[in-house]
């Protein structure tokens, strides 16, 4: 028998994995590659946080009325741009360390319920220090909940540092410069690019890609998500990534498709993210069965969980409700995001043994 699955929180689609995989999802030792801590920040904690902060969230704006109206303002985005205009807002307020520790640890936690085992999450520093809190002040917090939860859950996480492509190439050089000590001290494990899409392609960036490239540093940018396939072309190219977050557009490009299964370039799938941001009508339009027999490794993520309707879980079963995967298929998908993944090999052969096992179970 297995259990029915009701996604708590999910919107737009209701999520009943009445599946008959839906057990062997749910325990499948999972690995996230695209997370952003800040937005895992429930509306609760935001709300908690503004108050023992002192910040003024919008008045003339009645979606911060309440947890209530503004779960229900989440529910309505209509754009990238639409959805990150909460998003900044929201993390306005984050201050103190223990606010950012707070932060990461509740997503840790959560991730752990749904048998995350590693996780590389991204954070946006320049959204922070522009407001005054000081780059020690997030990292600081973000390595103590690392630690917390590598001691409470055995989770382990890496953290990959976006720089926000609204701001000008040359103020992003400087939150690349800010970080550089920590990317090559190890704190930082990877480079990321997210924001605004359109409008901000890749190569604007390349001055902070092209140093980082020949510092050996691992790049991964947000491409393909509201913007056509020639951003992940140009990502991969004139950055040098060798992962791309979102990445759904390379049915736009067959020579491209071909190169990222050919080369391995990890594509990190976030369906919820999409369907809410208006991407996509349906997750039945993602490119998962052109990826499966194309051979492009992919992974299931999701993004920003406390503004989209699910975490990782959530993502999984709407994969499954749409496309009816087998075991094998999950198997490959999962090998792939573990094998692509940013940790130590030692820490990829123990997550490999934990997925055999429960494959066996299931099997
Ligand atoms: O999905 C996203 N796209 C771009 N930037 C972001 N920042 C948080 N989430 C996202
Ligand atoms: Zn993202």
């Amino acid at each position: 028998m297995f259990e029915v699955f009701v996604a708590p929180m999910t919107r737009s689609t209701t999520i009943m994995c009445q599946d008959k995989l839906h057990n062997l999802l749910r325990d499948l030792p999972k690995v996230e590659a695209h997370c952003h801590l800040e937005g895992s920040l429930e509306p609760d904690l935001l709300f908690e946080l503004a108050a023992r902060n002192n910040i003024n969230l919008p008045k003339d704006d009645e979606a911060f009325a309440s947890v209530e109206s503004l779960l229900a303002r989440y529910g309505r985005f209509t754009s990238l741009d639409d959805f990150l205009h909460y998003y900044f807002i929201g993390m306005t307020t984050l201050v103190a360390r223990d606010d950012f520790e707070a932060l990461a640890y509740a997503y840790f936690k959560k991730a752990h319920s749904q048998n995350v085992v590693h996780a590389e999450v991204f954070f946006d520093p320049q959204a922070h220090t522009t407001r005054g809190v000081k780059f020690e002040t997030i990292l600081d917090g973000f390595e103590k909940a690392q630690e917390r939860a590598k001691q409470d859950f055995g989770l382990t996480s890496e953290l990959i540092v976006c720089l926000l492509r609204h701001f000008s190439p040359a103020d992003c050089h400087q939150a690349y410069l800010e970080a550089l000590p920590d990317l090559q001290n190890g704190r930082i494990c990877g480079l990321g690019l997210s924001s605004t899409e359109k409008g901000n392609p890749p190569h604007l960036f390349k001055q902070s890609y092209e140093d980082a490239k020949k510092r050996g540093l691992r790049l991964t940018a947000h491409a393909g998500e509201e913007a056509d396939v020639s951003y992940m072309r140009s990502a991969v190219d004139d950055l040098g990534c060798r992962r791309i977050d979102h990445g759904i557009r390379l049915k736009e490009d067959p020579e491209l498709l071909k190169r990222f299964a050919r080369e391995k370039i990890l594509v990190t799938i976030c369906p919820l993210s999409n369907l809410e941001l208006k991407s996509i009508k349906d997750i039945s339009e993602l490119p998962i069965r052109e990826y499966l027999d194309a051979k492009v490794p992919f992974s299931i993520n999701s993004d920003d969980p406390a503004y989209f309707g699910g975490y990782i879980q959530e993502n999984y079963c709407a994969v499954q409700q749409a496309f009816h995967l087998s075991v094998e298929e999950w198997a490959d998908i999962l090998i792939n995001a573990v094998a692509l993944s940013w940790c130590s090999d030692e820490r990829k052969d123990e997550i490999l043994e934990l997925l055999s096992d429960t494959l066996a179970k299931y099997t």
